[in-house]
This record gives structure tokens, C-alpha cells and sequence, in this order.
């Protein structure tokens, strides 16, 4: 596994389409904007009682995908729960879905992606799948592929391809 990012253009040069991209449409909220690591998967809608709780645990540098399914009518991350994965060790979390403190997330070393800002939080009612296959636009995520994320976009890769990376 590679100990540094690499763009997602050169990732294009070298797999083409033997590696997943993720369609347009999701924007950098964070301070960090070029961030790669190991997946761990959650899917949950409108409710993000597992994204607090696994961006509260060590990150050892992966990130956090998070299928929200697209939903626009509420946040399922702001400034407390982003300033945990970053105090975690987490490399950047990437969301379907909404965030909220928008001005504060900008200041947080921590790689975000996500469709837009909605001041509504969500309402924690412990619903949610953690390490299942999920959605992001236009690619399906599996834990344990590898993200590399940047200016460009977002492409993902398999473990083994991820491996055979210098
Ligand atoms: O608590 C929430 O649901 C989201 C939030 O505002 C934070 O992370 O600060």
C-alpha cells in the first residue's frame, strides 16, 4: 500500500476503468483536500447515531464513507462530531448527504466531501449499518477498498490494487 497520496488523475493514467470514480457533485468542506486512505463503510439515512459514534473511535488514518442516500434535508455531521475524527486520527470523511457548520469545518484538518451544508441536524434515533456495501453517486463502496480523494474527485480502489501501489 502506498504511504502517500496520489492524484486521482494519475490513478486514471494508470487503472482507467479498472478502478471505481465517483461522480461529480460532492464538495471539500475541509481544510484537507487531497486525503486517501482505507474505507470503513456506514449507511444510514437522516440519522447519524454510527457516524458519531465511529468518528469517535481511532481512525488510524482511513475514511469514513457515509451512504446518507443522498438526503438534503438534514446535516449528518458538524463541527463536534468532525472535530472527534480529527482529534481520532481519522483521514477524511466522505458523505452522500449533508453537513452543517460549514465555517468551522473549513478551519479542521480533516478531509470532507460532501453533497452539500443544511443547518437541520439529524435526529439520532441508534439506526444505521456499519461496514456494509454503500452508495456513493455513481460508484458502490465496499469496506476495505482504498479512497483517493482530491481537487479532481474521488476514485476507488480494491485492497490488492491499492497493494500493488509504490
Ligand atoms: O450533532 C450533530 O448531529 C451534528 C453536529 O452538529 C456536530 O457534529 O457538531
Amino acid at each position: 500500500m502506498t504511504t502517500g497520496h496520489i492524484p486521482t488523475c494519475d490513478l486514471f493514467d494508470r487503472f482507467k476503468d479498472a478502478v471505481r470514480y465517483v461522480l461529480p457533485g460532492l464538495r471539500d468542506f475541509g481544510a484537507v483536500t487531497r486525503f486517501f486512505g482505507p474505507v470503513v463503510t456506514v449507511k444510514c439515512v437522516e440519522d447519524n447515531s454510527r457516524v458519531k459514534e465511529l468518528l469517535a473511535t481511532p481512525g488510524d488514518g482511513r475514511v469514513l464513507v457515509v451512504d446518507g442516500a443522498g438526503s438534503l434535508r438534514c446535516a449528518l455531521m458538524g463541527d463536534m462530531i468532525a472535530a472527534s475524527a480529527v482529534s481520532n486520527g481519522w483521514a477524511g470523511v466522505v458523505i452522500w448527504g449533508c453537513v452543517r457548520d460549514v465555517a468551522e469545518l473549513a478551519a479542521l484538518q480533516l478531509g470532507i466531501k460532501a453533497l452539500a451544508s443544511m443547518p437541520r441536524a439529524s435526529t439520532r434515533r441508534d439506526q444505521g449499518l456499519v461496514d456494509v456495501p454503500a452508495e456513493l453517486p455513481g460508484a458502490t463502496v465496499l469496506p476495505g477498498d482504498v479512497l483517493f480523494a482530491d481537487e479532481d474527485g474521488i476514485v476507488l480502489l480494491t485492497a490488492e490494487q491499492a497493494a500493488g501501489l509504490k
